[in-house]
């Protein structure tokens, strides 16, 4: 375990680590984006890890490299007992068909000729059984059911004939079809309608918890990825903050960041906990920094109201303060 990991506390080898993940951007005359800076992170089989952290954070560029689309700058990511990053492509082609990912916008993530049958089949028909047609129609029916379509209405429709929830139905129909071991959801249902987000949401939890599959759910929403996950992964400007179960976050949370979020949250969600803690509000500066050229020290000195000169000269280490709970702050 690095020291930019979280802790399962299995004793199983996680189905996905990643271990020092160092992604950076050119950004012309010399200059790079900072996107992601050492993050590292496990999950367990079964388990679903949401990332949370508001836009710009780094939150894709994880969730892309831990699928190597593309690779990290530098770092490790382990499927199982493989280690994805320097493998061979053709190696690691076969390899990512384990890994799964379902993207943001479902109607450009699907080719617009291609029939609602021909699209679920896809995958398949290069990375898996597909190869033989013999029992395909009734493979594709199964996997709409699956998903909550109806194959007779949809399998001949195209993306366009289709709604936006019924298109992401059609991404996880497809990617479960492939039986990974890992799904990687990034923001998932931030393009659906609210009324068809919890229907996307529910479909999720339900194939991913009768599969024993294992999840990376990256959202900026917090209430979405507190009710999804099992732990949750807190990031800021490219870094961890802090790791901790989702279960009693809102009582559990410590870093000044992640007391931010849920601040956020309508009373309902959080409690009544948060309003009158000194750490809920943007330190007096409220300086956003840039990916840029990040503060030194801890990143998010420029706006915790508990920073001091502590936090600009040195970066505060991932430990961990309780099991499966990790923080990064001096103050902690
Ligand atoms: N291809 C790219 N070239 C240059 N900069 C990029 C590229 N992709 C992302 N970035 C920058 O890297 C940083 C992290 O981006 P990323 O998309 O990973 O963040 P995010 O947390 O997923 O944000 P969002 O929720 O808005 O997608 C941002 O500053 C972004 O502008």
């Amino acid at each position: 375990m690095t020291t930019a990991g979280t802790t399962t506390g299995e004793s199983l080898p996680p189905a996905l680590t990643a271990e020092n993940l160092v992604v950076e951007y050119p950004a012309g005359r010399g200059r790079k984006v900072h996107a992601v800076s050492g993050v590292g992170l496990e999950v367990a089989a079964g388990e679903t890890l949401g990332i949370l952290g508001e836009s710009g954070c780094g939150k894709s560029t994880v969730g892309r490299s831990l699928i190597q689309l593309p690779p990290p700058d530098s770092g490790t990511v382990r499927l199982g007992e493989v280690t994805l990053t320097g493998l061979a492509p053709a190696e690691l082609r076969r390899a990512r068909a384990r890994m799964q990912i379902i993207m943001q916008d479902p109607v450009s993530a699907l080719n617009p000729r291609r029939k609602v049958k021909d699209l679920v089949w896809e995958g398949l028909s290069i990375w898996g059984s597909g190869d033989d047609p013999r029992d395909k129609d009734t493979r594709i029916d199964a996997a709409l059911r699956d998903v909550g379509l109806d194959p007779a209405t949809v399998r001949d429709r195209r993306p366009h004939e289709l709604s936006g929830g019924q298109c992401q139905r059609v991404c996880v129909a497809r990617a479960l079809l492939l039986d990974p071991e890992v799904l990687i959801c990034d923001e998932p249902v931030s393009s659906l309608d609210v009324s068809v987000q919890a229907q996307i949401l529910n479909l999720l939890e339900t194939a991913t918890r009768r599969r024993g599959l294992s999840m990376v759910f990256i959202a900026h929403d917090v209430s979405v990825v507190k009710n999804i996950s099992d732990r949750v992964m807190v990031m800021y400007l490219g870094k961890t903050c802090e790791v901790l179960p989702s279960d009693g976050m809102q009582d559990e949370a410590v870093h000044p960041y992640t007391r931010l979020l849920l601040a956020s949250l309508p009373e309902a969600q959080r409690g009544p906990v948060a309003v009158a803690d000194p750490a809920v509000s943007d330190g007096p500066a409220a300086d956003l920094p840039s990916p840029l050229d990040p503060p030194s020290g801890c990143r998010f000195r420029t706006r915790c109201p508990l920073a001091t000169g502590l936090c600009s000269e040195a970066e505060p280490p991932l430990r961990d303060i309780r099991p499966g709970h990790r923080v990064a702050c001096h103050h902690v």
